[in-house]
């Protein structure tokens, strides 16, 4: 007799997944290899930005006291004693009625206290110009410390390096970073009808896609992936290919066998391993027959065969599980709140999530399911850009309904798209 199981709700399930988590160790990195890695320090800031006050503009560095009867009946001349570059510093200190000529970024010479641009003088000969208007202490001043002071908190930690992050580390002088090790992660992919994708198609076979998709995944989510290969439907090789690799990885990952039938063999090598399963069945669609077992502190999941299941499968389990090893503050996809743009009709009695694409029209969300909605499809994830959550339950859902989406990229979203015109 079929085994008959009992679905839990997809946040029940997250939840028992996320109580597991284990803390990936810290490594240390060079600044170049830290792109895509989960910071494991806070970064703070060794010295104040800028370290100096220093000049916002190419101009003269002027004593604005010299300046405060400057206008146009009464034109103020100074003289320029000297030239000073960025990454130079004026060798001369200004008397009352000298200029210093800086650029941008320069250190202020002493006794300067504001720039004025070029644009604002009339340079009447290399070594004097005129002033039209008067300036305050402070004018064209960018302060010492007036980004980040000294010791202050840039990141708490736990979040993913990106260029902007590499900026500040570059900035405060990382040139070596603590980052959470990657964990390894195996991958096979089960199912005696695979072939690989260099392979032409034979009667009643498939060509594998949810091992490089989910490789694919792993390396979106900062893991590092393993492929193991395919297993062919053979419980013994399974279970000795699976109990062989799992000393050598963090957790696993499988595609296909989780279910009910005749060749689907992951429940009993769960069995046999006598790992922990969190669950065999999740009220959702698809990746309903989605299976969490552990082995001691290492995740085995065991994900669909079904190329959509196995995707959504993947970023509701094993991603934010991933994440979190690794210490991010933050490892779950993003919502937002959007329009459906086209009526889904089929009655749910599980969470739909559809795979879609959600882009911005006139300053709202609106999200579109794209191709095929079955689990078999693999298609629709190559046109998608977020999950669309329809929760269960209901007849359907009609264009125009309110739905919450989960973002799972953000790049190739636009056109380009004259900016917003700023008010006057
Ligand atoms: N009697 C029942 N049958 C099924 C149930 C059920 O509850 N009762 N659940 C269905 C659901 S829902 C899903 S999803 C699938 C899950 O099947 P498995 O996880 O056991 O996966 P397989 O049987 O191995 O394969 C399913 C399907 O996916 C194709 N596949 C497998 N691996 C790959 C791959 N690497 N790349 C591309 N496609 C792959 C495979 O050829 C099958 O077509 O079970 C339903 N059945
Ligand atoms: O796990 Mo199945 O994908 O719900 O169709
Ligand atoms: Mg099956």
């Amino acid at each position: 007799m079929v085994e008959k199981r009992k679905p839990i709700p997809v946040s029940d399930a997250v939840g028992r997944v996320m109580e597991r988590i284990h803390t990936a160790e810290t490594e240390t990195v060079r600044l170049e290899q830290a792109g895509g890695r989960w910071l494991a320090e806070p970064i703070t800031a060794d010295e104040a930005v800028p370290p100096f006050d220093r000049s916002p503009y190419d101009g003269f560095a002027v004593r604005a006291e010299d300046t405060k009867n400057a206008g146009r009946e009464n034109p103020v001349t100074l003289r320029v004693i000297e030239t000073v570059g960025a990454g130079h510093v004026a060798t001369k200190t200004p008397r009352p009625g000298e200029a210093v000529r800086v650029m941008t970024g320069t250190i202020m010479p002493q006794e300067t206290d504001a720039v004025i641009m070029f644009e604002l003088t009339k340079e009447l000969s290399d070594e004097e110009i005129q002033i039209t208007r008067p300036f305050e202490p402070g004018d064209n001043v960018v302060k010492k410390g007036e980004e980040m002071q000294k010791g202050a908190e840039v990141l708490p930690g736990g979040e993913r390096v990106h260029a902007g992050i590499t900026a500040a580390l570059a900035t405060f002088g990382y040139s070596n970073v603590q980052v959470r090790k990657k964990p390894v992660v195996g991958v096979f992919a089960t199912g005696t009808e695979l072939l690989e994708p260099g392979d032409p198609l034979e009667p009643g076979k498939i060509r594998n896609s949810n091992a490089p998709m989910v490789v694919e995944q792993l390396k979106e989510a900062g893991a590092e992936a393993v492929y193991y290969g395919q297993l062919p439907d053979e419980f013994d090789l399974c279970l000795s290919k699976i109990s062989g690799v799992l000393e050598d990885v963090d957790a696993l990952i499988t595609t296909g066998g989780v279910s009910v039938g005749d060749f689907d063999f992951l429940p009993a090598v769960y069995e046999k391993l006598e790992a922990e399963v969190l669950f065999n069945k999740v009220a959702m669609r698809p990746g309903s027959v989605t299976t969490v077992a552990f082995q001691g502190e290492k995740p085995l999941f065991g994900l669909s065969g079904n190329p959509s299941a196995c995707f959504v499968g993947f970023e509701l389990f094993a991603a934010p599980w991933l994440k979190a090893a690794m210490g991010a503050q933050k490892p779950f996809l993003q919502q937002a709140d959007a329009v459906l743009g086209k009526s889904f009709p089929k009655p749910n009695p599980f969470t739909r999530f559809v795979r879609g694409h959600a882009f911005f029209y006139k300053g709202k969300l609106h999200a579109v399911p794209a191709g095929l909605d079955k689990s078999q499809v693999v298609t629709s994830l190559a046109q998608s850009n977020a999950l669309i959550v329809l929760p269960g339950g209901t007849r359907g859902y009609e264009k125009g309904d309110p739905v919450t989406v989960f973002m799972l990229r953000s790049d190739g979203a636009a056109e380009f798209q004259e900016p917003v015109k700023e008010q006057t």
